[in-house]
């Protein structure tokens, strides 16, 4: 649980347009880094160059290198890359029609896992994780579309967890949230860095700022200032960076 991530000479387009240009960056192990920016600045496609979904676009094309541990994502099997780089979307997207459980079993079953058992043990392990065990364990059997958005939100979050990846990206998980939800999502992932590697792009500076150890800005596909998150948002070393977190653009 919890290798870093290192990224070099990155570069995505969609078509002719190039989304992200030259990107270096480390993501430790057993810290969040919160990825800021204004819209359209290619956050989203960055971390979907983490576990091989920017590739699945139409038209979409990467170079550079990702390694995981000692290994090039790039150079291993997208679906193993998946299992062990997880990744929560802006919207909650349990699979609808499945149960409570089944939804954060699915990918232990499809991992080759039967014994009933084992299965409730993991099962009830990742909810613990997500921090909706209590919420959830009378009725697992209930179809997922039942949970409140938050509830369903932390349920992704622990089918996520369920396949024990190395780490775990998340793309704006809380920006559809009520404040208690975000709140509940904030204090999971402090928990969650202490055992995974958590990147988390997010629109909110504040939350930056609560939750990241370390803070990437980027602006037009370039990474412009990554750093301690105290710095970022109290010395910026980049003129960029400050205008932005002082509320100038974006
Ligand atoms: N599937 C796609 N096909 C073509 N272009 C895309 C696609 N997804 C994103 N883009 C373009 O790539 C650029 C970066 O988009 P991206 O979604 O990575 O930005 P972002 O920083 O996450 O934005 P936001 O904060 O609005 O979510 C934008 O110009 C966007 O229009």
């Amino acid at each position: 649980m919890g290798k870093s991530m290192s990224v070099r000479n990155l570069n995505a387009w969609y078509g002719t347009q190039h989304t992200l240009k030259d990107i270096n960056i480390d993501l430790e192990a057993k810290m969040a880094t919160a990825i800021i920016g204004p819209s359209g600045c290619g956050k989203s496609t960055f971390i979907r160059c983490l576990n091989r979904m920017h590739e699945t676009a139409p038209y979409a094309k990467v170079q550079g290198e990702v390694t995981l541990g000692d290994e090039n994502i790039y150079s291993l099997d997208p679906v193993d890359v998946r299992r062990v780089v997880g990744m929560v979307f802006q919207k909650a997207n349990p699979f609808p029609t499945m149960s409570i459980f089944d939804n954060v079993a699915i990918g232990l079953r499809l991992g080759g896992i039967r014994r009933q058992a084992e299965l409730r043990e993991r099962v009830e392990k990742s909810l613990q994780m997500a921090a909706l065990w209590d919420e959830v364990k009378d009725r697992l059997s209930k179809p997922a579309t039942a949970l409140s958005g938050g509830q369903q939100q932390r349920l992704c979050i622990a089918r996520a967890l369920a396949v024990e990846p190395d780490v775990l990206l998340m793309d704006e998980p809380a920006s559809a949230l009520d404040p208690i939800s975000t709140m509940r999502v904030e204090e999971l992932v402090v928990q969650l860095k202490n055992d995974y590697t958590v990147v988390i792009v997010t629109h909110n500076m504040q939350q930056a700022a609560r939750i990241a150890d370390k803070t990437a800005f980027f602006l037009q596909g370039e990474l412009i200032e990554f750093g301690d998150t105290t710095k970022i948002f109290t010395k910026p070393t980049d003129s960029r960076t400050e205008d932005y977190i002082t509320g100038r653009f974006g």
